[in-house]
């Protein structure tokens, strides 16, 4: 099963490999408002998730969300350190 850290060195990978058709290469050359977008819509999913849909619905869609902020850190030059750091 992947981790969040080994989805991360993932796709930190693909941002620097830039492999085609690689969603997150797309992602991150839409640029920061766009992603920023989609961390929004994807919480949004979350929240409706959590108050009408499924368990396991839930899960997918948290899933989705941690992707996309993981998207959002490789747009800043953020590491994982760099957010542990807060925790
Ligand atoms: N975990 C994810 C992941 N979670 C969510 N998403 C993206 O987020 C979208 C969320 O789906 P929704 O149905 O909510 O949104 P949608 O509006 O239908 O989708 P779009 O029209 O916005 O694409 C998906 O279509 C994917 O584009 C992900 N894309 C990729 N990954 C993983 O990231 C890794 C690298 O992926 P690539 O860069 O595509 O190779 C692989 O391990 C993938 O499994």
């Amino acid at each position: 099963m992947k981790t969040f850290d080994a989805l991360f060195e993932e796709l930190r990978e693909k941002a620097a490999s830039r492999p085609e058709g690689s969603g997150t290469v797309a992602a991150l050359d839409a640029g920061t408002h766009a992603i920023g977008k989609k961390v929004v819509e994807e919480a949004a999913e979350v929240w409706m998730a959590a108050e009408y849909q499924s368990r396991e619905e839930l899960a997918e869609e948290i899933s989705q969300l941690l992707y996309h902020l993981q998207v959002l850190m490789l747009d800043a030059d953020l590491s994982l350190d760099d957010v542990y750091a807060h925790l």
